[in-house]
């Protein structure tokens, strides 16, 4: 069994009266120390399931295993305990994020790098998060729609339409300074 696993993951939300579905049927598996992508078009469920995987969100339906534990039969109280002790953010833009408090919002913001990205700062937080896997055996997972970082990651899943459409598995993952975008 992987480390992280996703299985016939499903999330809708309601807008109105239409069902949109977010995530159907998801299934990955992401092994203890490897650098995993979610890369997919705006729109494709990349940020639901990352919400699920970090317990910021909950799904409808499907299990979420993470070290063995399924965090899918989570209360808020040891959603809240989980995503204190074992899981890290780096967001991109800054993001409020709608299932937490305020209080939780600003404590995530306060841990998050000032506003948007930009060029040599993106690269050296993707080689943070690479060293972080190398040599501290973490488990990362990024989500882009940016295609060209694909090869720094040991597993690349494809996301299209809510499903997963297929998974790479990089033997050789690049190095971070041999990639430009
Ligand atoms: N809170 C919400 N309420 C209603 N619909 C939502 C909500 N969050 C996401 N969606 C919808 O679910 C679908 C998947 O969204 P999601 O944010 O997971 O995609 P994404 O791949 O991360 O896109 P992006 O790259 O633009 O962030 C989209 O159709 C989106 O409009």
């Amino acid at each position: 069994m992987g480390y992280i696993e996703m299985r016939n993951s499903c999330k809708t939300y309601k807008m109105g009266e239409t069902k949109i579905y977010a995530n159907r049927d998801v299934s990955f598996s992401i092994e203890k120390g490897e650098l995993a992508i979610i890369l997919g078009s705006s729109g494709a469920g990349k940020s639901t399931a990352l919400n699920i995987l970090g317990g910021m969100d909950t799904n409808d339906s499907g299990k979420v295993i993470i070290d063995g534990k399924d965090i899918s039969n989570y209360n808020a109280r040891q959603l809240t305990t989980y995503r204190r002790n074992d899981v890290g953010f780096v967001f991109q833009f800054y993001n409020l994020v709608q299932n937490l408090t305020s209080k939780e919002n600003v404590e995530l913001a306060s841990e998050i790098v000032k506003g948007a990205l930009d060029y040599q700062t993106g690269k050296q937080v993707l080689q943070i998060l690479q060293d972080m896997c190398r040599k501290k055996g973490a488990t990362v997972v990024i989500v882009t729609n940016n295609g060209a970082i694909a090869p720094i990651a040991d597993r690349v899943i494809h996301m299209h339409d809510a499903t997963v459409k297929n998974i790479e598995i990089n033997k050789h993952p690049r190095n971070i300074a041999e990639i430009e975008w």
